[in-house]
């Protein structure tokens, strides 16, 4: 199988290409050309296997280049080893009746980005060997909080890659930000930048583009790479745990193979959510695809109008990782819909580069309401739901699956649809413990670590080991630059 560009089917590559560079050279996101299609009896043969087992079964479909052994031996290290809290890996929990919560935040960041982020840098680097790369890769992230941490630590102390983080400055939660500045190893860089997400993230895919710095680096010894959605890599890994849940719920008779499931997903950069879309477009009866937003609703008006527009006020929420006005993986969902035209596709990009706003066609718009409901969440709301589940279910959520499970009650009510559904939780709520324990009524809420304790007292739950660990780790990164000065960081960093 090959992927292509997004913005050119010409620029043709390998998976461990792809993997590899991260991004087309033309901006583009590189895309399979065709989708693989589950055979008929795949769901039933993944209904009794491992989630390892399972990850290798759907990513032998999509990474020819690669061997189910080399496969099987990344899932065993990814996945296995304890490096997740629980052995089912990503397991399914029953919230009511009809409505199922698949926990993706058992990792060693405790947010779903460790189910992508612990298999890419073993991908990664094996697409450097069989592409006889010999320069160090170098890894640029933006993040909103999740992203980056998942990555430093998938990525810390692997031979033959450099990674650097650019997060927003007060655009992440006091934990995400400890979790990030205290990060150890040797090859690990951590910058604030002055401004939002999208500043971060645009200033990242300008460097990716400079081409002055792509020379300098390869005097260096070094070329750049993502670490973020637009990486193929990242995606794929995704895709993995929707069709899990599913095999799951097979497995405890929830479901019969063949009935239909909604997905509702928390997501801002579109990546989490397109996974599951193209889970659904392998054959896995997924009837709708629920996208959750925060106040930054553009992509809620979006689905509804097929009128992307992001020009409009940048909030910063109680669910930061969604603090997102432009959504990068939206490009690969116009890429399907439009039937892989390339040029309509360059079209609406450029559209959003230089006016903010762009209107898709009549065609994709219709396909974008068949498949898609969307709906947001404010913080006030967030707050109610995060109290009311813990009230009703005794069930601890954090504030981005609150947004979740707050929109599929909004669709239950406007649709009618009693499908059962699953909500997907991205993060331990011991991640924004500041904002849940406000939730759960706490007036006065701890600075810093101790508000983990608090959470813990409070519900008698156990922190997570790895930000229980915080208190005693060393902050070693301080840095904070304006996105004008992001190139100047990544040389710094490199030295
Ligand atoms: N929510 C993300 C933002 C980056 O998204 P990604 O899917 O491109 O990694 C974060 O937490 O950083």
């Amino acid at each position: 199988m090959y992927y292509v560009s997004t913005r050119n089917k010409g620029d043709r590559r390998t998976a461990s290409e792809a993997i590899e560079k991260g991004l087309a050279v033309d901006g583009g996101l590189m895309t399979p050309e065709v989708l693989p299609k589950l055979s008929h009896n795949a769901l039933d043969t993944m209904r009794d296997m491992s989630y390892q087992q399972r990850a290798v079964y759907v990513m032998n479909a999509y990474l020819d280049d690669f061997t189910s052994s080399e496969l099987t031996a990344y899932a065993a290290k990814a996945y296995g080893g304890g490096k997740f809290d629980v052995k089912e890996v990503a397991p399914v929990r029953q919230v009511d009746s009809n409505t199922y919560c698949l926990e993706l935040w058992h990792g060693p960041t405790c947010a779903f980005k460790d189910m992508a982020l612990q298999m890419l840098p073993h991908l990664l680097t094996a697409s450097l060997k069989k592409n006889q790369e010999t320069k160090t890769v170098c890894i640029l992230v933006a993040t909103s909080g999740d992203t980056g941490k998942a990555a430093l630590e998938g990525f810390r102390d692997v031979d033959k890659t450099r990674i650097l983080v650019f997060y927003p400055k007060d655009g992440v939660s006091a934990i995400q930000e400890l979790q990030m500045n205290t990060q150890e190893g040797e090859n690990v860089g951590v910058c604030s930048v002055v401004g939002n997400f999208d500043d971060a993230q645009t200033g990242v895919k300008k460097l990716f583009s400079d081409a002055s710095l792509r020379e300098l680096l390869e005097n260096m010894g070094f070329f750049l790479s993502s670490a973020n959605s637009i990486n193929w890599g990242r995606v794929l890994p995704q895709i993995v745990y929707y069709i899990s849940a599913y095999c799951d719920l097979m497995r405890e008779e929830k479901i019969q193979k063949g009935d239909p499931v909604n997905v509702c997903v928390p997501t801002g950069n579109f990546g989490n959510i397109l996974a599951a879309y193209y889970a659904k477009e392998m054959g896995v009866p997924i009837k709708k695809l629920i996208c959750a937003s925060n106040s930054n609703n553009v992509l809620t008006d979006f689905l509804k109008t097929g009128i992307y527009d992001r020009n409009r006020t940048f909030y910063n929420t109680m669910s930061p990782s969604m603090d997102i006005l432009i959504s990068s993986n939206l490009e690969r969902m116009l890429f399907a819909l439009s039937g892989h035209d390339d040029a309509q596709v360059r079209e609406y990009m450029a559209q959003l580069n230089e006016t903010g706003r762009y209107e898709v066609s009549k065609s994709i718009k219709d396909q974008l309401g068949k498949l898609f409901a969307s709906g947001y969440c404010d913080d006030a709301q967030t707050q109610k739901v995060i109290g009311a589940m813990w009230k009703g279910h005794h069930y601890l959520i954090d504030p981005h699956t609150a947004v979740a499970f707050d929109v599929l009650d909004q669709y239950r009510k406007e649709s009618g649809d009693t499908t059962p559904a699953i909500v997907v939780s991205t993060a331990s709520p011991f991640k924004f413990c500041d904002n849940v324990l406000g939730a759960l009524g706490v007036s006065h809420v701890v600075e810093g670590t101790g508000a983990l304790d608090q959470l813990s007292k409070l519900t008698g739950i156990s922190a997570p080991a790895p930000l229980a660990g915080l208190k005693e780790k060393r902050v070693r990164f301080h840095q904070s630059v304006t996105k004008e000065h992001m190139k100047e960081q990544v040389l710094e960093m490199l030295l």
